[in-house]
């Protein structure tokens, strides 16, 4: 088989995210109240009247230090760092809640319309202070990053292991999602804030994956169980979803632990496989929901599924060298560009089973899917002839 080339697509890529990003970190942020907006039109304007939520705001922050990492400034270096400070600032006046954690939503005009703290958002503030630590290099980000880890323990379930979804579920059932998007961030304060404390926690982690939610029991194919009971049994209504998005999103993350701590990760071929033999259709696009043997649950496809199906091929590829899974890499990216893109900087964020748009608004929240999901493909596209 000859090496599949990504070159050709690197171009449009390229133009893609130079409509994009002055977009979205520009119309997309609300200036007034230094916030950025939940969503825009598909031509652009900001739908400022949308309540924000926490993670939103986070994801952001997420893709502003990224783009400072790969020298994609708003104005100067300094201008840049200093409009993450003042969004860090404004975002922690709205959503911080004074004994620790951020509150999960907030109107346009900034009040608190939802106090709950879940552990999906927190993992997203941990990422951006990792990030404001990377670009200032001030120690009160990393000192801020511990203590909201502090109010992480809160959250733990000392009998059961693992952690709450809530402040307001105690106790309650558990999702896989959450402590997903906590492993990644583990892994980010790891890499960019030091080692101790995070691998060790990145460890727990990823202990919690092998014994509560990868299902290597029920069948000849392991999978990635979503929902649970408060005692870590398979929800008796959805125990049995699936995300194949998720199964990416691990392979993607276990390439990363591998690097990091050295460990095996037997898994990552077994949720690879998973994903792809079950949850990926004719055309190499992932749907949103499935059951187990790819029995169908929802057939959408929406844009955060296909970037975390290109970084699973990337990071598949990059395990083992098979140049198969470059191939369907190079094929997940021209799938995105053609059905989700749109010249504007916008995109189409969900599509129908036969590929229609049936989104209404380009949500803010997709951003950092995208953006992670290009800066991995880009390496590849500029190495290959
Ligand atoms: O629905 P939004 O907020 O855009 O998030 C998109 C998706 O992000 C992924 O990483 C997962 O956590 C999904 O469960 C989630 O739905």
């Amino acid at each position: 088989m000859n090496t599949p080339t990504l070159a050709p697509l690197r171009p449009q890529v390229e133009a893609f995210l130079s409509s994009a990003l002055p977009l979205w970190f520009k119309e997309g942020l609300d200036s007034a109240q230094g916030m950025f907006v939940e969503a825009l039109s598909f031509d652009g304007q900001p739908l400022r009247n949308l309540p924000r939520r926490a993670r939103v705001q986070a994801r952001q922050l997420y893709a502003l230090g990224l783009a400072h990492e790969r020298g994609e400034f708003v104005g100067s270096a300094q201008n840049h760092a200093a409009l993450m400070e003042c969004i860090m600032k404004s975002v922690t006046c709205s959503y911080g809640a004074p004994g620790g954690g951020f509150y999960t939503l907030v109107s346009a005009e900034g009040q608190v319309l939802n106090s709950e703290r879940v552990l999906y958002d927190q993992a997203f503030y941990l990422m951006a202070l990792a990030w404001l630590y990377r670009v200032t290099c001030k120690a009160s980000y990393r000192d801020a990053a511990e203590r909201l880890w502090i109010f992480i323990e809160t959250l733990r379930d000392p009998n059961s292991g693992g952690f709450q979804i809530s402040d307001a579920l105690k106790p309650g059932p558990r999702q896989q999602n959450p402590h997903m998007h906590l492993f990644e961030a583990c892994l980010l304060c790891a890499e960019l804030l030091g080692k101790v404390p995070w691998m060790a926690r990145a460890d727990e982690l990823y202990t919690l994956l092998q014994i509560r939610f990868l299902d290597t029991a029920t069948g000849p194919q392991p999978f990635l169980r979503e929902f649970f009971t408060a005692d870590w049994q398979p929800d008796p209504v959805s125990g049995d979803h699936l995300d194949p998005g998720h199964h990416y999103e691990w392979t993607w993350l276990l390439s990363r632990y591998r690097v990091l701590s050295g460990a095996a990760v037997p898994e990552l071929p077994l949720l690879y496989t998973t994903a792809r033999t079950w949850g990926t259709d004719r055309t190499g696009l992932a749907y949103d929901e499935i059951l187990p043997q790819g029995r169908e649950l929802r057939s959408t496809k929406r844009l955060w599924v296909q970037c975390e199906v290109l970084k699973g091929h990337l990071a598949y590829w990059r395990w083992n060298g098979d140049l198969e899974a470059l191939e369907r890499a190079q094929h997940v990216l021209q799938s995105i560009l053609t059905h989700y893109l749109t010249p504007q900087g916008t995109w189409f964020d969900q599509l129908s089973r036969d590929c229609k748009n049936i989104s209404k608004n380009s949500p803010s929240s997709t951003l950092y899917h995208l953006y992670v999901a290009l800066n991995e493909a880009l390496p590849v596209l500029a190495a290959t002839p």
